[in-house]
């Protein structure tokens, strides 16, 4: 990036922190981004409130209402590494192909979002105390932490920048859509986005419905996995 353009963001940020506004998001690039899945276009923007980098995967004419959309949680062993303690790399997948079929759509791959909101080291030690049988709710609470601290403030902005005036979300989590329309996004439709369950993830995700509420029908009547 151009050093002017730091510092022109320096004074931005400094300019509005003197009128007592605190920015928000800013979109810093954008660039095709073709994958396996098909052509993309990364818009990446710099949350000014946290400082964490964020980046949307566009595909189509956004712009307009009942964009299908997903707003993704980081999740490095899920996303990266295809672990199968969760559902996050199979749900990645699913939604970046439903996006290409439907011709438009955008997932904001939400950093900061590692572990629903406590990073990823505190992550990896919640999966180590459910390995001893603890759920992943009592798991964050064992270990002081917040059961979900996600914040969707930003993931809201970056919507509105790119023109997106309701959506369609893909998503299991209630919550998830209630965050989005209190953050001013209206949710036409909850998409379902359900994968198979695996004997290594079954335990999760009934955690997941049962103390979460995420609508997870599918695990109905599910046998032989646990
Ligand atoms: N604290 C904690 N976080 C986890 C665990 N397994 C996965 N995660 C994180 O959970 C986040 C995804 O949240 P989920 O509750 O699985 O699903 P969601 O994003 O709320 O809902 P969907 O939109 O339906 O996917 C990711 O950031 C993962 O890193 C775990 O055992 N403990
Ligand atoms: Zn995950």
């Amino acid at each position: 990036m151009d050093p002017d353009d730091d510092a022109v963001r320096n004074l931005r940020v400094a300019f509005d922190d003197a009128l007592g506004q605190k920015p928000g998001v800013e979109r810093v690039v954008e660039v095709r981004l073709p994958t396996t899945y098909g052509e993309f276009r990364a818009v990446g923007y710099l949350d000014h409130r946290s400082g964490i980098e964020q980046v949307a995967l566009v595909h189509g004419d956004v712009a307009g209402e009942l964009t299908l959309a997903r707003m993704h949680s980081e999740c490095l062993t899920g996303d990266a590494f295809a672990s199968t303690h969760c559902e996050c790399g199979d749900q990645l997948s699913a939604a970046l192909r439903a996006i290409v079929a439907e011709g438009r759509g955008i997932l904001v791959y939400l950093q900061g979002h590692e572990g629903r909101g406590i990073g990823l080291l505190a992550k990896l030690q919640a999966m180590k105390l459910q390995e001893g049988g603890l759920d992943t709710v009592e798991a964050n609470i064992a270990l002081g932490l917040p059961v979900d601290a996600r914040d969707y403030g930003a993931a809201a902005e970056i919507l509105r920048d790119l023109g997106v005036r309701s959506v369609r979300l893909m998503s299991n989590n209630p919550r998830k859509r209630e965050a989005l329309v209190r953050h001013g996004i209206p949710v036409a439709e909850q998409v379902p986005l359900l994968m198979p369950p695996r004997a290594e993830n079954i335990r999760y995700l009934r955690a997941k419905r049962e103390r979460l509420d995420h609508d997870l029908p599918h695990l109905d009547g599910i046998t032989g996995l646990s």
